[in-house]
């Protein structure tokens, strides 16, 4: 598996979305890759861009807003894996979230909602052939362990003060 993760979103407007999930896989030495291409309005455009990356064996993350073609469309045609990490949108009470969910038979993207999450599942997956991005994921989560320690000693230490 390359060290290599390609974000494809599904317009400019996801931009901020894909630069979070981009600094989290920096902060594991991964590179991100950022492309803009939309299955409903350029798919000839998306299936060159998954072909060529493919190629490296690389992680796909789709961001796509609203009604969520492009990770479907994505999966189906690569072996890579695909994240679906659709941007949080509360319009029309959250229900944009049902385009990412339901796939049809033999279309598997895994969707995580937080752009950290997403980035540390790519991380995992990289991490099964790479030693030094599964070094990096224990002291992530160790970091985490060791904060969540803190925040309690600090609970209990203000509770009885
Ligand atoms: N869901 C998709 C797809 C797709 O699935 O192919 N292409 C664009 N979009 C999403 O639509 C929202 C608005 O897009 P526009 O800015 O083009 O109106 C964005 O969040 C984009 O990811």
């Amino acid at each position: 598996m390359n060290k290599k993760v390609v974000i494809i979103m599904g317009s400019k407007a996801d931009l901020d979305w894909a630069n979070q999930i981009a600094t989290v896989l920096n902060s594991f030495e991964i590179e991100a890759v950022l492309r803009i291409a939309s299955a409903h309005k350029v798919p000839l455009k998306c299936y060159n861009l998954i072909k060529e990356y493919e190629k490296e064996n690389v992680v796909f993350i789709t961001i796509a807003g609203m009604s969520n073609a492009l990770s479907g469309f994505t999966d189906a045609q690569t072996h890579c894996p695909v994240i679906a990490c659709p941007p949080y949108s509360d319009k029309f009470g959250g229900t944009d979230l049902f385009s990412s969910v339901r796939m049809p038979s033999g279309v598997a993207p895994l969707t995580v909602l937080s752009p950290e999450n997403a980035a540390l599942a790519a991380a995992k997956i990289i991490a099964l052939s790479n030693e030094d991005v599964r070094a990096m994921i224990v002291a992530y989560q160790n970091k985490k362990r060791t904060e969540l320690e803190k925040a309690d000693d600090e609970l209990q230490k203000n509770r009885l003060a």
